[in-house]
């Protein structure tokens, strides 16, 4: 009982079937407070559908999802950001024709009181916030620039920005490494390791020297099914893994 709690996550027996085919079939994981989860395994594992699943935008067949004191899979897609869960998909929605500082602004959480006494504070809190988030994803130069014009990498640190300004306690990020530059990887797995603090990150990675860099714990799906799981190590040198995805 006191350990159920000690996680920021609880994924358990987790199934979804499309038509009658198991995507997801028993998946259970449990990702504590500021850890890096790394999901891994070879396409249609079911990676993908698992983090649709936490974030609501697909509902589970069975089991369930605990999110702090809430259970997520009863929930909808925007309660379960309200919650604090943010999801990063693999292509960038950032706004091309505004710049990082209004891509940054537009995510802003919004109060529900917009007094008129309070405007000219919260505004300075505002630009406070955003200059914050600007220096922690790189892009403090680049403020007045408008986002067309950001190389891919730094496209997907601002959409990683976006989220950070909304400060969720689970950040679910599919693929972020992918397309980017070596140097782009070494500082995304920088940032990464920055932003943990008051918060679990959990990542849908194949670059397998980018999961060493960043992964706390990896869970190795297969099939739908939870293959393997431990550290990096661990999992590496774990037969079934290296047989069905390591080994290719
Ligand atoms: N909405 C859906 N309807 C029907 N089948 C689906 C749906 N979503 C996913 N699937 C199927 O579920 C399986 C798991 O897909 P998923 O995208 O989760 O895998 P993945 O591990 O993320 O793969 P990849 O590494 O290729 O992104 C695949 O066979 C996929 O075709």
């Amino acid at each position: 009982m006191s350990t159920h709690q000690d996680f920021l996550l609880s994924v358990e027996a987790l199934s979804v079937s499309f038509d009658g085919f198991k995507a997801v079939d028993d998946v259970s994981l449990y990702v504590e407070p500021n850890e890096i989860r790394v999901i891994i395994g070879p396409n249609g594992a079911g990676k993908t559908t698992v983090l649709d699943l936490i974030c609501g935008k697909t509902r589970a067949t069975s089991g369930s999802i605990r999110f702090r004191d809430k259970e997520l899979t009863r929930m909808s897609e925007n309660g379960i950001v309200e919650a604090g869960v943010g999801r990063k998909f693999q292509n960038p929605s950032i706004y091309d024709d505004l710049t990082v500082f209004e891509n940054l602004e537009i995510s802003y959480p919004r109060g529900r009181s917009v007094l008129g006494a309070l405007l000219f504070r919260r505004d300075r809190a505002v630009r406070e916030r955003i200059e914050e988030i600007a220096e922690t994803i790189f892009l403090a130069d680049q403020l007045a620039e408008r986002a067309e014009y950001l190389s891919h990498g730094q496209k997907q640190w601002l959409e990683i920005g976006m989220l950070l300004i909304q400060d969720p306690e689970l950040l679910m990020l599919d693929e972020p490494v992918a397309g980017m530059s070596v140097s782009e990887r070494r500082k995304t797995a920088e940032l990464l390791n920055k932003i943990i603090v008051g918060r679990s990150v959990l990542v849908i990675e194949h670059d397998m020297k980018f999961v060493e860099d960043i992964a706390h714990r990896v869970t190795v799906l297969h099939q739908g099914k939870v293959l393997s799981e431990g550290s990096m190590e661990h999992v590496k040198t774990d037969p079934k893994v290296v047989e069905v995805y390591l080994g290719h």
